[in-house]
């Protein structure tokens, strides 16, 4: 049994993410106040302890309180988790930033890349949050899907900060029997890898949804790493972060499962609907539509070669039909599995 200081913790959105890492707080024993934008979802949550919109049939702790004034959700909270999409980011920091008075610990769960500005998510809260609110900036990801966390089945995820010490301790406030949680000193690769992952999902869904097999499947996922992590490196990051629960990892989770909304709007592209139809029908963020663009700007930027990356684009951005893509893929010039040949081959 692992002892815990009880702290109070605001989780500022209410999607399928906020409420599933909410629940995992509050079975911690903390004081959750989850913030929402809508208040017919706040009432729903505070009087029959529902999220029905987001994880259906899930009953809530009772110490999770919803909360729909920003001000009262994240006073006297020193942690504050973020799980908005990547698009809402900055409206919602900026917004904190404005009520809040004292130094604050920022944990963001969001897995994006911002388009044109090519900011990962902490550098895009460290942009909007004056430096005497900010404590510090965690991010926390992995493979895990919000409906298995809700049901409290087994789930490993990994927290990363520039300040080691700021990882252990979000690590101890979030760990329990069901929810195991894993520092990562390389922020770098554990946002690059959450974020490019779902490019790599988008496109799974896509060759399953024309019905190819899982052969496809294990190509897109192999090199889908391949290529994340030869940006990642190139950015930064550790390789060795992309072998880890937020590199392969997130990609066999997401790439896998029904559970993901990318994985599913890709099925949808693969079997024939356009993306406007899809992201309508989805009701839920789809992060990998954004982040492909983002993606693409930086495969141009740091000169590195991203053909599934690059495939995908033309197919949500251009116009290029699902299955002509995975045959320019298919059909791109024969090279070598590994690129550093000499090291591979000692030297010689
Ligand atoms: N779901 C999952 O299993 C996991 C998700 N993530 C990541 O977490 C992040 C959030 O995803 P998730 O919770 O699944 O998304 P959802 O679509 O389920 O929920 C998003 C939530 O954010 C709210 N929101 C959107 N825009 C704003 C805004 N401008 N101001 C305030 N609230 C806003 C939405 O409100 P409204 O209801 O009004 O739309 C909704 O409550 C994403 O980056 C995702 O990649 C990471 C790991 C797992
Ligand atoms: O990141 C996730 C699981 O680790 C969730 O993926 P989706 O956003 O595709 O549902």
């Amino acid at each position: 049994m692992i002892m815990k200081s009880v702290e109070s913790i605001a989780v500022i959105g209410a999607g399928s993410w906020g409420t599933a890492l909410a629940m995992v707080l509050a079975d911690n024993g903390h004081d959750v106040r989850l913030w929402g934008h809508k208040p017919e979802q706040i009432d729903e949550i505070n009087t029959h302890h529902t999220n029905q919109k987001y994880l259906p049939d899930i009953t809530l702790p009772k110490n999770i309180i919803g909360h729909v004034s920003l001000g009262e959700a994240i006073e006297d909270a020193e942690v504050l988790v973020l799980a908005v999409p990547t698009k809402a980011i900055r409206e919602v920091v900026n917004k904190i930033a404005v009520i809040r008075k004292d130094p604050m610990t920022i944990v963001h769960v969001s897995k994006g890349i911002e388009p044109n500005s090519l900011m990962r998510i902490s550098e895009m809260i460290e942009e909007e949050t004056p430096s005497h609110l900010l404590k510090s900036v965690v991010v926390l990801s992995g493979p895990s899907h919000a409906e298995e966390v809700s049901l409290r089945q087994p789930t490993t995820v990994t927290v990363s900060s520039k300040e080691l010490e700021e990882a252990e301790r979000i690590q101890d406030l979030f760990i329990n029997q069901h929810f195991r949680v894993y520092t990562n000193p390389d922020i770098i690769g554990v946002e690059i890898g959450g974020a490019l992952k779902n490019i790599i999902a988008l496109a799974a869904g896509i060759t399953d949804g024309l019905g190819y097999g899982d052969n496809a499947k294990a190509a897109l996922i192999t090199r889908g790493l391949a290529e994340i992590a030869r940006l990642g490196v190139k950015m930064g990051a550790s390789p060795l972060t992309f072998s880890g629960l937020t590199g392969i990892g997130d990609l066999i989770v997401t790439c896998t499962s029904v559970h993901s909304r990318n994985w599913r709007a890709g099925n949808l592209l693969g079997k024939g609907q356009n993306l406007q139809e899809v992201l309508d029908n989805m009701g839920m963020v789809v992060e990998g539509v954004r982040t492909t663009k983002a993606a693409h700007q930086l495969a141009e930027k740091y000169q590195v070669t991203m053909p599934i990356t690059d495939v995908l684009y033309s197919v949500l951005f251009e116009n290029v039909s699902a299955k002509d893509a995975v045959e320019l893929l298919m059909a791109r010039g024969k090279t070598h599995e590994m690129e550093d040949l000499t090291n591979l081959l000692g030297g010689q």
